[in-house]
């Protein structure tokens, strides 16, 4: 990683609180390995040193503000794509047990490549869509956390991710900023699949100022078992939302 790509990083994460001069190599490590991925199979727009560690890691790190992903809790990434927010996510927090899914299978092999050559045993990729997993015992109802980031809209979000989530446990969607007829279209998606917005957190990404909103959803009951429904239907027919 080039000095002024390392100094983004350490100033980006001081920025959230964090100290990731303990991992470092691992960050760099993991640059080099998204470069070779992105030469070899276009994994991501981000190319250069400095868009990567800004846009990618440090944004990734903000999934941990407001605590919610403190303790030894199971976390699904939703559409983790190139493994964000997993990766930077494992890299700082060994007591979580990663379970990135996305319906792509070269990204899924992908991250499993790259999460072991950084020898992450915390991280467990699973190849598939949310609306099939979910149907799945070992999927549904099992999870404490699910994070997401860059994937789609508040009320898709909930319909996705929320049959992952244990009554109890929170989706955690990173985002960037929500307008008021998203944000009320998720929490009336929300009330339907058994859960509740509970925080909606302006702030913005650290060195860059670009705007973020952090939301979380609280599952406090089972979701109905109509949902999801069935594949690519929650995107095509967003629950109580016809913008898109
Ligand atoms: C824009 S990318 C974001 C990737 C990553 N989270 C990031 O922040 O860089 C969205 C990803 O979500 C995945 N995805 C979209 N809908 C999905 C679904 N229903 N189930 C599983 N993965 C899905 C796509 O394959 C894609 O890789």
């Amino acid at each position: 990683m080039n000095p002024e790509a390392t100094e983004l990083l350490l100033a980006g994460a001081q920025e959230l609180g964090l100290d990731v001069a303990p991992v470092l190599d691992q960050f760099a490590a993991l640059l080099v390995l998204l470069q070779e991925g992105n030469a070899r199979f276009n994994l991501t727009a981000l190319k250069t040193e400095r868009d990567i560690v800004l846009k990618h890691f440090v944004d990734s790190l903000t999934c941990l503000g407001g605590g919610h992903l403190d303790g030894n809790h199971q976390v699904v990434d939703l559409g983790t794509g190139a493994g964000f927010p997993t990766l930077p996510l494992a890299l700082m927090r060994a007591e979580l047990q990663f379970t990135p899914v996305d319906s792509t299978r070269k990204k899924v092999e992908f991250v499993r490549a790259t999460a072991e050559a950084l020898g992450l045993q915390n991280v467990r990729p699973v190849a598939g869509r949310a609306e099939t997993l979910t149907r799945q015992p070992e999927h549904r109802d099992r999870y404490d956390r699910v994070v997401v980031r860059a994937v789609a809209a508040l009320p898709i979000l909930a319909e996705l991710a929320l049959p992952f989530l244990r009554p109890g446990g929170l989706l955690v969607a990173q985002k960037g900023p929500i307008s008021p007829e998203e944000l009320r279209a998720g929490q009336r998606a929300a009330g339907e699949l058994g859960g509740r917005v509970t925080e909606v957190e302006a702030f913005t990404l650290p060195v860059l100022g670009d705007a973020r909103t952090l939301v979380v959803v609280e599952k406090l009951r089972d979701t109905p078992d109509r949902y999801p429904r069935r594949e690519g239907v929650p995107n095509q027919q967003p629950l109580f939302w016809s913008a898109k």
